[in-house]
């Protein structure tokens, strides 16, 4: 089979109840197995043994048959699903233990990549994931395929039943389109990724500055949980044309609700590969409570002081814009925008700002790179105020910030698309309602591209096949859901980063430990680290 070539799939639920009752049957079997061999002294005269028929001596022989039924039942679970073969899978947990056993998903789908290919199958709890690597394979699925790959994962949005309340991200494939162009065309006419909009990302980094960076005076500064504020501002400033203050309790609220559920790790994930699992942690439970409890009632605050303040004839934000076209996108109610508000809210805050974090890092960590940044600052730009339009003539820094988001490879997974036919993909099929993941790794650090991918080289992109490099940086997906954010996001890095370093120099505190290796989690970000910032 080719690339492409796809193929109707045909549903059997007679089979599938069949094998349910087969794999209730070889469960009973087993648990009992398990139980005579625990607790073997207490059940000797149990009606069990006599059910089983079994010689509670022959442990061997009853362990043995109890291993032997399990991996029977792993083997006609995987066998049934008709996934891509993968790594063994435990039952319930999945691969759980081999992702924790690696260090992270990145590492588990690097290694299997090595062993099983392009594709293959990788389960986080009771749901499977087809997990894609390399560059042909997601152009293939991404683009090549996009009418049947557009839609988000079902493990994404089977919690949301409601068709109106699933915002963009996961929005019904039918209503998807309608809301992202609504929202690209929206925030573009507001400025987003364009030279109107940038003095309010200025006015931000001054605020920044003011309020975090000069009060620091030489001691380290932990950006972790106030960078975000920051750049939840600017996106605050496209949704609601307002700022919030830094000390605001419900923007505080909300800020520190989105930074520990996405560097939540495992718990995060839990939420939503591992519902039966993460229910037990009332951690786990506080976390999706919180996630929408907090957030949801400062948004629909906001949406409603749009309200209050709308001029028919001077529309300020997305908004605005929301409330005078609301009739014509019915799809569109106010649950679902307050949905869409979230959800751009939320992607644009952590990710830039973790980004930066990561950016400075690896300054600190790479003197040289850093003098070179400051130069080509002094010699473009000097003591005025910094453009977007500077960076055409600061190719180093600009190749920092690619290297940046490569190395970083910050989204690590992408979002979760589905597939909703079944596909080949280089003579493997990829079954329609499979869920797909994105092993961002295989292409930010294809060795074939990437000259020693792990280390941080700027000049990667100055000399050799730049285009081919840059065509493989992909931080930001590909195909029809690649981020809607992307110009908005450019001009947010260049503008803070060449703000901080034109204004301070960076170093870290003496004896620091940090070092470049991620917490990796829905985002992979660096340690939390201390940062000292002197006035240039
Ligand atoms: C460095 C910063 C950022 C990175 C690395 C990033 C990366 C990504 C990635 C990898 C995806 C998934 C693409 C896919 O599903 O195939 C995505 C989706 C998305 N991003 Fe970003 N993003 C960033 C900043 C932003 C910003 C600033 C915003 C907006 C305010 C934003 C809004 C979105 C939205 C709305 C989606 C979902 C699009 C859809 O489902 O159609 N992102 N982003």
């Amino acid at each position: 089979m080719v690339y492409g070539e796809s193929i109707n799939k045909s549903h059997c639920n007679a089979s599938i109840e069949l094998w349910s009752c087969y794999y209730t049957t070889i469960y009973h079997q087993v648990g009992c197995c398990l139980l005579i061999c625990f607790y073997k002294p207490k059940i000797e005269s149990h009606m069990m043994m006599e059910y089983l028929s079994l010689d509670v001596n022959h442990y061997a022989t009853v362990i043995m048959a109890g291993v032997a039924a399990l991996l029977a039942v792993i083997y006609l679970r995987n066998k049934r699903d008709n996934l891509p073969p993968g790594p063994f899978a435990f039952p319930i947990v999945g691969h759980l233990p081999q992702i924790i056993l690696s260090g992270s998903v990145v590492n588990f789908c690097q290694k299997y990549k090595k062993i099983y290919g392009d594709v293959f199958t990788m389960r986080m709890g009771g749901y499977p994931r087809v997990v894609i690597s390399g560059y042909d394979a997601m152009h293939q699925l991404l683009i090549a395929s996009a009418d049947h790959t557009s839609s988000r994962a079902i493990t994404f949005t089977k919690y949301i039943k409601s068709r109106s309340e699933r915002g963009l991200f996961f929005a019904h494939p039918s209503d998807w389109k309608a809301i992202r162009t609504f929202s690209l065309l929206t925030l573009r006419d507001r400025g987003m990724g364009r030279a109107a909009f940038e003095p309010e990302i200025v006015e931000e980094i001054e605020k920044y500055i003011e309020h975090y960076i000069e009060p620091s005076a030489g001691k380290p500064l932990d950006m972790y949980s106030n960078l975000p504020k920051a750049t939840a501002n600017v996106v605050s400033q496209l949704l609601f044309a307002k700022r919030f203050d830094y000390e605001d309790e419900a923007f505080t609220a909300i800020t520190d609700v989105l930074n520990s559920a996405i560097n939540g790790g495992l718990k995060f994930r839990m939420l939503t590969n591992l519902p039966l699992i993460g229910n037990i942690f009332p951690s786990v439970r506080k976390q999706r409570r919180n996630f929408l409890g907090i957030a949801m009632p400062v948004i629909k605050k906001c949406i409603e002081e749009r309200k209050q303040q709308l001029d028919t004839n001077n529309p300020q934000c997305l908004v605005d814009q929301y409330l005078l076209s609301s009739d014509e996108m019915k799809f569109l109610t106010a649950e679902n925008a307050a949905q869409l508000c979230f959800q751009l809210y939320a992607a644009g805050t952590e990710t830039t700002s973790t980004t930066l974090r990561w950016a400075l890092l690896y300054l600190c960590k790479n003197t040289d790179v850093l003098e070179k940044v400051q130069k080509e600052i002094d010699d473009n730009v000097g003591q005025r105020s910094t453009t977007y339009k500077d960076h055409l003539n600061m190719p180093y820094t600009d190749a920092v910030l690619t290297e940046t988001q490569r190395l970083s490879n910050i989204v690590n997974s992408s979002l979760p698309h589905n597939a909703e036919k079944d596909i080949y993909v280089g003579g493997k099929l990829i079954p329609a309602e499979s869920d797909l993941l994105m092993n961002m790794a295989s292409v930010l650090y294809d060795p074939e591209v990437f000259e020693e991918p792990e280390k941080f080289k700027p000049e990667r992109y100055l000399t050799g096949d730049i285009t081919l490099k840059k065509k493989k940086t992909i931080p930001f997906g590909i195909g029809r859901r690649a981020c809607l954010g992307e110009s908005l996001a450019k001009v947010e890095l260049f503008l803070f980063f060449v703000n901080f370093l034109q204004k301070y120099n960076i170093h870290l505190p003496e004896g620091s430990k940090v070092t470049t290796e991620p917490v990796v989690s829905v985002i992979s970000a660096p340690k939390s680290y201390g940062i000292i910032f002197t006035p240039r």
